[in-house]
C-alpha cells in the first residue's frame, strides 16, 4: 500500500506550489553548490568526449547488445538491444515482471547476463571484477524507490557518505556541498533530520542528492514516482529533467509513469515477454499500430485522465 505523503513527523504540511519545496526546485543552483556542480558538469562532457566517435557522433554511454538473462527455466530477457547516448534520458518501459529492474541490475553488475554484452562508457562491463564494477557504480549511481538511505545516520550525514568515503574533500567543503545539493533537490535545511522523518517522496529527493554527491556520469531512476502524490511526483519530473540540462546526466529511468516518460525520455525501451518490442521516441511509440503498445497506452490514459 502507498505509504502517505507527509513533510514532517507530527507536523501536517501540505504540499502546494507555494511551499518553498517548488520554489527552490525552480530556483538556480546556490552559490555554495555551483563549483561543485559545474565540475561534474564539465567532467561528464568529458566524459562524452571520450566515448568512442562513431560518424562524428559520440557513442552510447550505455548499451545492451542482444542480451539474454534466464533464472532457471524462466526467461526475463531474450536478445534484448537498447542504448542511451550522453547526456540523454532513457525510460524503460513494460508491465509488471518483464525484466525492467533486472535490467538495471546487470548494468551495475549486480547480475551477469547470460549471453550479450552490456556496455557503459564503451566498455562491456560483463566479465568485470568487483573492484571494476566498484568504479562502475561510482560513474553509475541508481536511485532506488525507496531511497536506500541509512535509517541510523541523519539526512546530512546521508548525503555526505559518499563524499567522505572517497576522502577526497575537507569537512568544511563537505558540508557546503551537502547544504548546496539538499538546497538543489527542494529539500534545503533538512540535514539533522533523521530519514524516517521523512515523506517517501522527501527520502527519493535526498537520494537524488546522495547520488549527485558522488559525482555521476549516468544516474539509474527505478520508479522515481511511485508512491507519491501527483505534485510531488511532478516535481520529481522537473527535478530529474533540471539534473538532466544543468549536469548533462545520462538517465535511465524506469517507470509505469506515462506522463513521466512523456515528460524525459528521449528513447523508450518497451520490454514484453522477454523482447524489446519497441525502441524509439515516445512520439514514435504513440502512432505505433502494436495492439500491445495501443493497449498500455490506452490503460494509461484511463489510469490518469488529462
Ligand atoms: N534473483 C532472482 N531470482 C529469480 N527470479 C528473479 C530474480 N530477480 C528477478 N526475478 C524474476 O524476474 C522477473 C522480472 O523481474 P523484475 O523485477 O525485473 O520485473 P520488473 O519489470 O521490474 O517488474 P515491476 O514493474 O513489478 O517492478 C520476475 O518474474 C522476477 O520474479
Amino acid at each position: 500500500m502507498a505509504e502517505p505523503d507527509k513533510k514532517f513527523e507530527g507536523e501536517q504540511v501540505e504540499v502546494t506550489a507555494d511551499t518553498p519545496l517548488i520554489e527552490s526546485v525552480s530556483e538556480d543552483v546556490s552559490a555554495e553548490v555551483g563549483d561543485f556542480i559545474q565540475q561534474a558538469a564539465q567532467q561528464n562532457e568529458a566524459a562524452a568526449d571520450a566515448l568512442p566517435d562513431v560518424k562524428n557522433k559520440p557513442g552510447p554511454y550505455i548499451s545492451f547488445e542482444h542480451v539474454y538473462k534466464s533464472f532457471g527455466e524462466f526467461v526475463v530477457l531474450e536478445d534484448v538491444s537498447f542504448f542511451v547516448y550522453p547526456g540523454e534520458t532513457l525510460c524503460i518501459l513494460g508491465r509488471s515482471g518483464v525484466g525492467k529492474s533486472v535490467s538495471l541490475q546487470m548494468l551495475l553488475g549486480f547480475l551477469k547476463p547470460d549471453k550479450g554484452m552490456i556496455k557503459v562508457a564503451g566498455e562491456n562491463i560483463c566479465g568485470f571484477k568487483e573492484r571494476e564494477l566498484q568504479e562502475i557504480r561510482r560513474k553509475v549511481t541508481m536511485v532506488f524507490q525507496n531511497g536506500a538511505l541509512f535509517d541510523s545516520i541523519t539526512v546530512g550525514e546521508n548525503v555526505a557518505f559518499p563524499m567522505r568515503e572517497r576522502g577526497e574533500m575537507a569537512e568544511d567543503q563537505i558540508l557546503q556541498v551537502v547544504k548546496g545539493l539538499l538546497e538543489m533537490v527542494g529539500v534545503a535545511g533538512m540535514e539533522s533530520l533523521l530519514p524516517s522523518d521523512l515523506s517517501t517522496g522527501m527520502k527519493r529527493s535526498i537520494a537524488i542528492a546522495r547520488a549527485l554527491a558522488s559525482q555521476p556520469e549516468a544516474v539509474l531512476y527505478d520508479e522515481p514516482t511511485t508512491m507519491v502524490d501527483p505534485l510531488m511526483a511532478h516535481l520529481l519530473g522537473d527535478l530529474i529533467e533540471r539534473l538532466k540540462q544543468q549536469l548533462h546526466l545520462t538517465s535511465i529511468v524506469v517507470t509505469h509513469d506515462m506522463r513521466l516518460a512523456k515528460k524525459l525520455a528521449d528513447r523508450v525501451v518497451f520490454l514484453s515477454a522477454g523482447k524489446a518490442i519497441f525502441f524509439g521516441t515516445m512520439g514514435e511509440m504513440e502512432q505505433s499500430q502494436d495492439p500491445i503498445l495501443q493497449e498500455f497506452l490506452a490503460l494509461d490514459e484511463l489510469v490518469t485522465p488529462v
